[in-house]
């Protein structure tokens, strides 16, 4: 089988959420390369923290995973926990008859709060799923002998749907050729190497082990390469205050190149003018910030919504294909 879904924005591309059938009910999920539970928010979810969201009910056709439990966590403090069931999940015409669905007992305030946003949809490897006592497996991971190619691309874009497609490579959505590289997968993310950063003919310095990484807005960089680029731009400074880099909005915002494969690609600088900082609309945030803490480089959304991503399982040793859009 193969499919395709709509990837949905929401305001400021902060998210991008896909429509989805858990138990023949459609949730929006944020689907999320960086991690690997499919959780929900679900009929089990207090009201005082579900209201205004898409529920999934399992009494219809869940089957309940007796003394199953899950706990997640994520880099910004988010996160929820709750129960496990066994139903039906269908993504752009792609169904997993008897896939784990996560239902959420509590969730935090983050999550309470986007209203928009059903749940994640893991797409990492199942090595890093946070069901006990025992690990289930991805949507991806559930469906991938199924499909009709073990990949599945991401083709983000700016203030605009793009597509997850599950199953097969759509030639009409990228320009020039794919690059490959190989993937480590031991931290269970989709992480490999990047190379040689530039802006304004400048180099700022290599990138090195980044991961893929959907279900972050920004790009998180060498702290070096980070303090680079804003040194191009007159007028930045790291506030605390904001939380990272700002910028007159005005600024002439320079396009980033990164080199991946051996092969050049660019994020527009416009993307990297992402959001206002404040409510006067003079100062803006950086869509690029520095990956203090973390241990490596996230590409995230900034990053992908320019380029068309083959994350692909057909051969023992998993890969990424990257091309321009
Ligand atoms: C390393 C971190 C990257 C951001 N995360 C995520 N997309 N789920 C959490 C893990
Ligand atoms: C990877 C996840 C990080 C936490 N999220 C959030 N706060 N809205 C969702 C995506």
């Amino acid at each position: 089988q193969s499919g395709s879904v709509a990837a949905n924005p929401e305001q400021y591309d902060e998210s991008y959420l896909c429509p989805v059938q858990v138990g023949g009910q459609t949730l929006n999920l944020d689907f999320d390369t960086g991690s690997a539970d499919l959780w929900v928010f679900s009929t089990l979810t207090p009201a005082s923290e579900s209201t205004g969201h898409a529920k999934y009910n399992p009494k219809t056709s869940g089957k309940a995973k007796s003394g199953y439990t899950w706990n997640i966590s994520y880099g910004d403090n988010s996160g929820a926990s709750g129960t496990v069931y066994a139903d039906k999940v269908v993504v752009g015409g792609v169904t997993a008859t008897s896939q784990a669905v996560e239902a959420a007992t509590s969730v935090s305030t983050q999550f309470m709060q986007d209203t928009d946003n059903d749940g994640l949809l893991g797409l990492a490897f199942s090595t890093i799923n946070t069901v006990q006592p025992q690990q289930q497996t991805t949507f991806f991971d559930t469906v991938k002998g199924t499909l009709a190619k073990k990949l599945f691309t991401v083709d983000l874009k700016a203030g605009t749907a793009g597509t997850y497609d599950f199953g097969y490579i759509d030639n009409s959505k990228y320009s020039g050729t794919i690059t490959y590289v190989p993937v480590k997968t031991t931290n269970g993310f989709w992480e490999f190497t990047a190379g040689a950063a530039t802006a304004n003919n400048r180099s700022l310095g290599s990138v090195g082990d980044a991961i893929a990484d959907t279900g972050t807005t920004l790009m998180y960089l060498p702290t070096a390469v980070t303090s680079a680029y804003y040194a191009q731009i007159s007028g930045s400074t790291n506030s605390a205050d904001a939380g990272g880099y700002i910028f007159p909005c005005d600024a002439d915002v320079p396009d980033f190149h990164i080199a991946i494969g051996g092969k050049s690609f660019t994020v527009p600088g416009e993307y990297i003018n992402f959001t206002p900082a404040d409510n006067s609309g003079e100062q803006c945030f950086g869509g690029i910030q520095p990956n203090t803490g973390i241990g490596f480089t996230i590409l995230g959304d900034v990053f992908l919504k320019a380029m068309f991503v083959v994350f692909d399982q057909t051969t023992s040793a998993p890969r990424l294909g990257f091309a321009a859009q």
